[in-house]
This record gives C-alpha cells, sequence and structure tokens, in this order.
C-alpha cells in the first residue's frame, strides 16, 4: 500500500512504461533509510541502487545523467542545528548540486520530488524554507514538488510516492 509498489501496480497495463527513480542527495541525507522503508514490502522486482552527489566518481555521474531520464527524485539532508556555519555549507552544497542537474541538457522537463527529510527531528528547516532557499520558484519550466517527510518514521513518504504517481500517468 505504501510506495514504489502502489505506483507500480497503478502503472499495470501501460506495459511500455519503465519506470525508473532516481533518488540522490548528499551523503547522510537519508537516501538508504529511504529506500529501506519503501521496501518494507516485497518489491523483489526493484533493484535499488543510490547514489551519493558529493562522493560520486565520473562513471557514477554519467549514469545518473542516464537514470535521470524519467524522474528525479533528491532526496535532501536538510536538519539545521541552531543554523550553524556547517549546516548552511552543506545547505549550499545542495542548492548547488541542485541547480546543476536542472541546468543539464537531458534533462528538461523532467518532474522533480524533494524529499524534505529528516522532519521528525525538530531542528528541521520548513519545507517552505527550503524551498526558497534552493529558489525552486526560479525553476519555472519544471514541474516541482517539495515534500516534507521522515524516513525514519515512514511520514509524507507516501504522499511523495502519491505524487511521483501522478506525474508519472500525466
Ligand atoms: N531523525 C532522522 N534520522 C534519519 C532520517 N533519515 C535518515 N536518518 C539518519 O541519518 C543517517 C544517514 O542516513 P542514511 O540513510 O545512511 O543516509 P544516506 O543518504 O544513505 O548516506 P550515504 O550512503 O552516506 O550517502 C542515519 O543515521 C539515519 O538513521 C530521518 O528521517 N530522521
Ligand atoms: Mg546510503
Amino acid at each position: 500500500k505504501n510506495g514504489l509498489l502502489s505506483v507500480i501496480q497503478k502503472l499495470k497495463g501501460s506495459t511500455e512504461l519503465e519506470l525508473r527513480v532516481v533518488l540522490l542527495g548528499l551523503d547522510n541525507a537519508g537516501k538508504t533509510t529511504l529506500l529501506k522503508c519503501l521496501a518494507s514490502e516485497d518489491v523483489n522486482t526493484i533493484t535499488p541502487t543510490q547514489v551519493s552527489l558529493n562522493k560520486t566518481s565520473p562513471a557514477e555521474k554519467r549514469l545518473v545523467e542516464i537514470f535521470w531520464s524519467s524522474l528525479q527524485c533528491l532526496l535532501l539532508h536538510l536538519q539545521v542545528y541552531d543554523i550553524d556555519s556547517a549546516d548552511k555549507k552543506r545547505f549550499e552544497e545542495t542548492g548547488l548540486e541542485l541547480s546543476e542537474l536542472i541546468d543539464e541538457e537531458n534533462l528538461t522537463g523532467d518532474p522533480i520530488l524533494i524529499f524534505a527529510n529528516k522532519q521528525d527531528l525538530g531542528t528541521a528547516s520548513l519545507a517552505s524554507e527550503i524551498a526558497e532557499g534552493l529558489n525552486l520558484h526560479t525553476y519555472r519550466d519544471r514541474v516541482w514538488q517539495i515534500q516534507a517527510c521522515s524516513a525514519l518514521t515512514g511520514e509524507g513518504v507516501q504522499d511523495g510516492m502519491n505524487w511521483i504517481c501522478n506525474n508519472l500517468v500525466k
């Protein structure tokens, strides 16, 4: 009922459709945790591959470009400890990686879901603050959505998956 399996089930019948979800984010963003959350059901046809944006080799970056063509799902680590400068630096790093990916020619028009993860922590930034910080409103040729979630508790993950499903079907 939750996650990737439901997306695939809703797409059943459209057998020519291949579903590609790319999960990107800086290290420690919570990618593995989110994959585990999504894979709590039996999804034996799914082979998860995760990529940490700032730890990728050139070959992995190429792989990301190839797989980016259907859907982008960027998982952000946006926990802010009292607006500590170290975390501010990570926030900028994420924004840079995102704008680089969005400028990528091959990726034009693909919908983007941004999971503002770790919302269970009281120190997390609000999704609206994150959207503003990442200048999401400037990406006008894109369908994008920012979804507050916690990969740890699962809260918000289903809403994000529903959005993915609706935008894939479109
Ligand atoms: N509180 C909280 N912690 C989380 C959440 N998601 C992930 N974490 C924690 O954040 C840490 C990093 O999570 P991972 O899932 O390993 O992050 P990753 O993006 O796979 O990291 P790399 O593989 O290094 O790129 C772990 O200690 C997780 O338990 C969340 O929603 N809430
Ligand atoms: Mg990981």
